[in-house]
């Protein structure tokens, strides 16, 4: 699955959408051993959630963005296939949560990309399923200090950490992602086992955490704040 949606992958409820849908069939589809995802765009894996979607819009949207967010992760973390992120480009925040639903990370190794759940560079806090994917991904403390620091890591520090499992020469992305992939060839039982908890956490929450998303991210100060971060990302381009 090469993600395009350009010009940085932002996940937009018609993006995630899609996704879920094309996920959906590869699981129906008893042909199909696995799943990688990429991106067809060039240095960027996924920008996260479309910071649009989070600004402005009404509290219904809102509530039907973020449902759509929580599929999208349902559907990745609790897959029955094998599956691979060939994260081939920078990959902030929901970018990262969507690699970390993966069985296992490649990314390329160019240092000008980077990986991480930098929440709090927005003002905000990473929802409680985000945090669980990052602690069963890195461990507690890591992701204790990386969710306070909202930190970013290049490709070399993100292997350190465990937040990816191997890093290649950029242009062997796709290479190695197929190879690794062909060397698992049954889903094995026990993803379920490690996973199934969390999972369950936000299926019993999933309303609740839609209306704590809905009535955070309409108040006013958050929406200054997400303001403020959009204005930035325009300056820093120029
Ligand atoms: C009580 C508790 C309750 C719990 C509440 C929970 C609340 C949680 C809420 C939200 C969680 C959010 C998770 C997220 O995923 S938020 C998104 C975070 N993403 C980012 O911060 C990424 C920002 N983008 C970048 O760093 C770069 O764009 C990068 C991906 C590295 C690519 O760089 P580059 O190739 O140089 O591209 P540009 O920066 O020039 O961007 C091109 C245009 O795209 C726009 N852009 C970028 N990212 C996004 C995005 N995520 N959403 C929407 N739009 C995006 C950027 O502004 C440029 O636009 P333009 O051309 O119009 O200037």
């Amino acid at each position: 699955m090469s993600l395009q949606n350009p010009p940085v992958n932002s996940l937009s409820l018609e993006f995630l959408t899609d996704i879920c849908i094309s996920v959906e069939k590869l699981e129906m589809d008893k042909t199909c051993r696995g799943l990688i995802i990429t991106s067809s765009l060039p240095k960027v894996f996924s920008a996260g959630l479309d910071i649009m979607e989070m600004y402005g819009k009404s509290p219904e949207r809102c509530g039907e963005f973020w449902r759509a967010v929580q599929e999208m992760w349902l559907k990745l973390y609790g897959s029955n296939m094998v599956t691979i992120a060939a994260i081939n480009g920078s990959s902030p925040a929901g970018g990262c949560l969507m690699s970390m639903t993966c069985d296992y990370r490649i990314m390329a190794d160019n240092p000008r990309y980077s990986i991480g759940l930098n929440e709090t560079q927005l003002g905000i806090v990473a929802p409680f399923w985000f945090k669980d994917t990052m602690t069963n991904t890195v461990g507690h403390r890591t992701t204790e200090l990386s969710l306070q620091l909202g930190q970013m890591y290049n490709p070399a520090e993100a292997l350190k950490i465990g937040l990816v499992d191997q890093l290649v020469p950029e242009d062997q992305v796709s290479h190695y992602s197929h190879t690794n992939h062909d060397q698992v060839t049954t889903p094995d039982r026990s993803k379920s086992m490690m996973r199934k908890p969390t999972i369950d956490k936000l299926t019993s929450k999933r309303e609740a955490d839609i209306q704590n998303f809905v009535s955070f991210i309409t108040k006013d100060s958050i929406q200054k704040s997400i303001g403020m971060y959009l204005e930035m990302l325009k300056k820093r381009k120029r």
